[in-house]
């Protein structure tokens, strides 16, 4: 498949058949982009529109140029050039057999080094509280541990230079580390999320509207700031769940790293505190 470097969108129209505000927009390899709005906004469609390669075609008349052109018609119809992995809170795997066997399949099937194997269970593993092993089998994996595995095979296994995360808020995994992990892979990662540890975790977030993008929003360096004290939170969270469902007591040292640690500013403080 051709390098993936840029995907652009042209704007259509909105629900109500007015044009939208953001007439163009790129997104670069290695981008993390976040899609906010209000339910039936229009985010799903917009996803849809990048996934189908949309050439004026669809309710939103949007146009998705790849590299700066009009992809080919193989590119659009050819299943095997899939562009876009999925990534969801609902996904779970459903072959019968162990970590290990499947991801070596999976690796054949994409003519990837069989070697990375062991660095594949290793990530997902930096992603999860609870330790994932080659010798598991896929349909005993707890949510988070699927969620994990999923993410570390898309970033090193899958071809799909576009990763799509459908609000995956309570995943029970290491968010911000897995969107850095994807980023990392150079992946054009989109992420359709209410939570404000994905949000903010973007480098842009489109804002949605009536159906159609009304505006682009960069993140500010506080918001930066925010989003990693907001993933401290959201690792203590991982944490005491694990400690709980490990049978453990609860200490206030426990979660001493979300409140010890220097915040923003003192209203971020004062925040997390009350
Ligand atoms: N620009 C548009 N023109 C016409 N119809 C549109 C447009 N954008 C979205 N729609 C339609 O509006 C409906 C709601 O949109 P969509 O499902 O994308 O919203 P959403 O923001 O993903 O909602 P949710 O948060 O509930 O998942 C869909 O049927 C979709 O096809």
């Amino acid at each position: 498949m051709e390098q993936i470097r840029n995907i652009k969108i042209i704007g259509g129209i909105d629900k109500s058949g007015k044009h939208e505000n953001i007439k163009c927009f790129d997104i670069a390899q290695g981008e993390i982009i976040g899609i906010v709005g209000p339910t039936g906004s229009g985010k799903s469609q917009l996803i849809a529109d990048i996934e189908q390669l949309s050439q004026k075609d669809s309710s939103t008349r949007r146009q998705i140029l790849i590299n700066g052109e009009i992809p080919s018609s193989e590119l659009r119809n050819n299943p095997r050039q899939k562009l876009v992995a999925q990534l969801s809170q609902n996904m779970n795997f459903l072959a019968d057999m162990n970590v290990k066997d499947f991801l070596l399949l999976h690796a054949q099937c994409r003519g990837k080094s069989m070697k990375n194997i062991d660095k594949i269970i290793y990530m997902a593993n930096q992603l999860t509280g609870e330790p994932i092993k080659p010798k598991d089998n896929l349909t005993i994996l707890s949510g988070g541990q699927t969620r994990a595995l999923m993410v570390a095979d898309v970033a090193v296994i899958s071809e799909s230079p576009i990763v799509l995360i459908d609000e995956i808020e309570n995943a029970g995994i290491k968010k911000h580390e897995a969107l850095e992990l994807l980023s990392g892979y150079n992946k054009i990662i989109l992420i359709v999320t209410h939570d404000p540890v994905m949000a903010l975790s973007a480098q842009k977030r489109i804002i949605m509207k009536n159906g159609g993008m009304t505006a682009v929003i960069d993140a500010s360096p506080e918001e930066k700031t925010i989003s990693s004290q907001l993933s401290k939170v959201d690792q203590t969270m991982l944490k005491l769940r694990e400690m709980i469902r490990n049978g453990q007591h609860i200490e206030e040292k426990d979660i001493n790293q979300i409140f010890l640690k220097p915040t923003v500013n003192n209203k971020m403080a004062t925040l997390i505190h009350h």
